[in-house]
């Protein structure tokens, strides 16, 4: 089934790509080819690619220290990872984890949507709305391996996924937190939770900007299994088995049936949402706002 996007990659996103798969024209992933720890990953520096459960299952470990946020860059670097994969057929599924410890992903970069120009802050939104609409109509079986913490926009990330795993642990929360920034879910956010979790609990989610520890998102349905930090990875390995035994076509055209309206809200409005991010995100009261809570994150430390 095609995909409904096409993604552009900008040509210096493609500079700092990794490198290529050397066992994909053998129809295999270059692991299978054996060989020491740099012939069984490819992808970028950030974007770890490793293999999964027989061969066909990829683990993608994000690597932005310290936090895993979504800087440009590292956005533009996981889609191409992504897109590697979704183009591989030896793939079937792919487990999204962390490598930084105790955070899955601290969300949107705020350093790409504050105290820069109008120009950047379209070409950061577009690549944010790729990169839902990528993992949101992805073909591949998608299992989110929550090891940490997982607001806003790493919450949008694991939303995405067909299932999603998160560890029980204190720093281990996850929701749309955005109007403790003062700023607001976009409608493809809101739409992303209301058809995980539903109406009414999303609306109070969304407005009390909830970051739910593991126990409350389990039983919010924000996720589906909470186990133990250490099993995470293999707890989502053995959901992907189950997964992958459903035949493909039949999975992924349920999925596109399920998922292809909510997408489509965006694809039909992809320019005005941006202009409507732009023009928001300029605003002299939200950079004030994004400022505060920018100082508020450094003053915890010191
Ligand atoms: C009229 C209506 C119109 C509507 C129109 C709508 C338009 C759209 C509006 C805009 C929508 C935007 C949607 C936004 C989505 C987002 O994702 S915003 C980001 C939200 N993220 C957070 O709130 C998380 C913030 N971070 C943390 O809480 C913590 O860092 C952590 C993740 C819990 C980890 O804690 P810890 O391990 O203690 O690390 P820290 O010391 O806090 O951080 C280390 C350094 O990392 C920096 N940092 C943290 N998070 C971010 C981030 N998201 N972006 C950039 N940088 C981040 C932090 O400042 C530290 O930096 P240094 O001090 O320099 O080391």
């Amino acid at each position: 089934m095609a995909l409904a996007v096409r993604m552009r990659v900008p040509c210096r996103a493609l500079l700092c790509a990794g490198a290529q798969l050397r066992g994909a024209a053998l129809g295999r992933p270059e692991w299978a080819a054996g060989g020491g720890d740099g012939a069984r990953r490819f992808a970028s520096l950030r974007v770890l690619v490793e293999p999964g459960a027989e061969g066909r299952v990829a683990v993608m470990k994000l690597k932005n220290p310290p936090v895993n946020s979504l800087s440009l860059d590292f956005l533009t670097e996981f889609l191409i990872s992504l897109e590697k994969l979704e183009n591989d057929k030896a793939f079937r599924g792919v487990v999204i984890t962390s490598d930084c410890p105790n955070v899955f992903s601290a969300g949107l970069d705020l350093r790409e949507m504050y105290g820069r120009n109008p120009g950047h802050y379209a070409e950061y939104w577009k690549a944010v709305q790729e990169l839902w609409l990528r993992l949101y109509l992805s073909n591949l079986v998608l299992v989110a391996a929550i090891n940490g913490s997982c607001p806003a926009g790493g919450c949008l990330m694991a939303l995405t996924s067909d299932v999603r795993i998160l560890s029980d642990s204190p720093k281990s929360v996850i929701g749309l937190n955005e109007t403790l920034l003062g700023i607001v879910a976009p409608f493809w956010f809101k739409d992303t939770l209301v058809n995980t979790i539903g109406h009414r609990a999303s609306e109070r989610a969304l407005q009390l900007g909830l970051l739910f520890p593991p126990a409350e998102a389990l039983q919010v349905g924000l996720v589906d299994h909470v186990v133990p930090e250490d099993q995470v990875q293999s707890m989502a390995l053995s959901v992907m088995a189950h997964w992958l035994a459903i035949p493909d076509h039949a999975r992924q055209l349920t999925k596109a049936m399920m998922r292809k309206a909510t997408a489509d809200r965006l694809i039909k409005q992809r320019e005005a949402d941006i202009q409507n991010f732009v023009s928001f995100i300029s605003r002299d009261s939200i950079q004030k706002s994004l400022q505060i809570y920018l100082e508020k994150l450094k003053q915890k430390k010191g």
